[in-house]
């Protein structure tokens, strides 16, 4: 009898990735980082500002020349000329002295705050009263308050947002070290599957999991590369996985991954060149008819045809890897959840970890999930689903109210 022979838990399914390289490295233009991965640290090799700047537009000064002004008894100050931007002001502000700046100017020596230009009145070209006091660096940026010289300002592991893209252009770093985009091939599988431009026959149905999984690849940070549809025939399942594992740093095979007697993959997956089976079976649901194994160092799976499991696989499973090929440290893994309660009583499958695909709506300041209930082989709890909430294996189900955190789809 055919059975699954290497049941693993998901936790120790995601532990396996430590032992895949990653995906190495290129160098690229800021403008090309935005949700890459960093493969170098950035220390910073100057005091960002490295000068001490306005905030705001007016007067700098000498913090004590305002103490105690107020609009009944102003601060009287001689202006001292005017800074522009861009240039180290020619002269010192002294005590009793102003001088005109704007905002992002450089303070000049022995200015330490900046009043604004709207509590001061000009008496005439050479004088103003100051109406309010300024503590000293009020209305200034110091040198190094940003970042100092020497210190790490992104750590490598990171995903570049567009707020480091403008950091790393501050820095000066036109070009910028990045793990490359781990090449995720993907291989469908299955005799009554057709191609989406075709009208599927009686009995046929159209390929939807290379494209879902295509689109959570590229959301994952890998660049997909599709391989079509393959048959039921052993000789050229192996061929499609033969080519897909030299030309890609991963490889999904979706279909024929359970135990019935038309499912090659596993028997496939092992006879590859250089393949260990590393999981045939995972205790979650959907998704158990997973395999994992390492075909040429590199990760290779055969995933559930069911289109949600295979959808609900990858996010659970398979995204963890390609977060680790692509060089993403845990610490900048993190996927936030939305905290909500369950709208009705739940049931679980015991002895599985469970994802259960919900619906969040607002109610009174929470959030609600909303179970999406179907099988595993209908993609309209997907679609229909914002995330999905997790129910431990141990737990018979939750009770309508229970507090859940989603994980959004
Ligand atoms: N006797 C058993 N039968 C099944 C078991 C089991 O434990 N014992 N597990 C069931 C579960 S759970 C799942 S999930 C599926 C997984 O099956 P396979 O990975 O072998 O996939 P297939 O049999 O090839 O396909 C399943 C289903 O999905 C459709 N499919 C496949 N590929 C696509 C695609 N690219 N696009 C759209 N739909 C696809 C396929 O037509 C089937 O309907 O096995 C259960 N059976
Ligand atoms: O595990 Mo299957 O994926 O329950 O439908």
């Amino acid at each position: 009898m055919k059975d699954f022979f290497k049941v693993m838990d998901i936790e120790a399914v995601t532990a396996l990735r430590a032992g895949f390289p990653t995906a190495g490295e290129e160098t690229v233009p800021v403008l090309e980082t935005l949700d890459r991965i960093l493969a170098e640290a950035i220390v910073s090799d100057i005091d960002l500002p490295d000068f001490r700047r306005a905030t705001m537009d007016g007067y700098a000064v000498r913090a004590g020349a305002t103490f105690g002004a107020s609009d009944g008894a102003p601060a009287c100050l001689t202006v001292r000329g005017t800074i522009r931007m861009g240039e180290v002001p020619g002269f010192a502000v002294g005590p009793g002295e102003a001088s005109r700046i704007s905002t992002g100017g450089m303070l000049p020596e022995g200015a330490d705050a900046v009043v604004m230009i709207e509590r001061t009145e000009s008496l005439d070209d050479t004088l103003i009263e100051v109406y309010k006091s300024v503590a000293p660096g009020e209305n200034v940026v110091e040198a190094g308050e940003d970042f100092r010289i020497g210190e790490t300002v992104l750590d490598r592991g990171r995903r570049i947002r567009p707020q480091e893209m403008g950091v790393l252009s501050a820095l000066g770093r036109e070009t910028v070290r990045v793990f490359r985009r781990p090449v995720v091939g993907i291989v469908s599988t299955g005799d009554e599957i057709v191609p989406i431009h075709q009208v599927p026959s009686q009995g046929r149905i159209r390929d939807i999991n290379t494209y879902s999984l295509a689109g959570w690849v590229r959301r994952a940070g890998g660049i997909p590369k599709i391989y079509g549809i393959v048959p039921d025939r052993p000789e050229a399942l192996l061929a499609t996985c033969r080519q897909a594992s030299a030309e890609s740093d991963m490889v999904l095979v979706s279909g024929g991954s359970s135990v019935g007697t038309r499912d090659f993959t596993i028997e496939t997956i092992a006879s590859l060149p250089r393949s260990e089976v590393l999981v045939h079976g995972v205790s979650i649901s959907p998704g158990k008819p997973t395999i994992l194994a390492r075909v040429d160092g590199k990760p290779f799976w055969g995933l559930p045809g069911h289109v949600t499991s295979a959808m609900v696989v990858f996010t659970v499973i398979v995204r963890p890897f390609i977060h680790h090929l692509s060089g993403l440290s845990e610490a900048s893994e993190t996927i936030w959840t939305i905290p909500a309660r369950i709208t009705r009583n739940l049931p679980s499958a015991q002895g599985r970890v469970d994802y259960v695909r919900v619906r969040l709506s607002r109610d009174q300041g929470e959030w609600r999930a909303s179970p999406v209930l179907g099988k595993s082989g209908l993609i309209h709890t997907m679609v229909k689903a914002d995330g999905l909430v997790r129910i431990d294996r141990d737990v018979e189900g939750l009770e309508k109210d229970a507090p859940v955190e989603v994980t959004p789809l």
